[in-house]
């Protein structure tokens, strides 16, 4: 019982996670808006079922990129705000994981949005 307690709680932080990182992070404000875009287009074209699925899947790991990011950077800055070689990097590669998954998204995009448009 204190178990799923607890469960139930770290739900409540990351519920609490979500809404600091949307009012904070300007980048998560442009990925909601990037998503509402890609919802509306998924609409008018009146794609499939399993693309559905894939966008709304690569919004997920976008939304979920730069939590993390945002995250790394807060400890980073909690460890140290002078300039530091691995802190660079350390928040070059979270930085690049957003950028990973926004260019497969892209890729996706085209790959899912061209037999509709051409
Ligand atoms: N303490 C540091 N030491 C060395 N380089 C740093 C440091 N802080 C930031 N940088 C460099 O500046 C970049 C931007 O870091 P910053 O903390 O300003 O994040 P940001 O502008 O919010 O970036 P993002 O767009 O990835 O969210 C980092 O990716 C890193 O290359």
């Amino acid at each position: 019982m204190n178990g799923i307690r607890k469960h139930v709680a770290s739900y409540k932080h990351g519920m609490r996670g979500i809404k600091l990182a949307f009012r904070y992070e300007f980048a998560m404000r442009f990925h909601l808006i990037a998503a509402v875009g890609v919802i509306l287009v998924n609409y008018l074209l009146q794609i499939s079922r399993t693309e559905w699925l894939i966008t709304l899947i690569l919004i997920g790991l976008a939304w979920m990129a730069e939590a993390f990011n945002t995250a790394l950077e807060k400890v980073a800055d909690r460890i140290t705000q002078d300039q530091d070689v691995l802190i660079g990097q350390a928040k070059d590669l979270a930085s690049g994981a957003v950028t990973i998954i926004c260019l497969f998204a892209v890729v996706c995009a085209l790959i899912i949005y061209f037999p509709y448009l051409f």
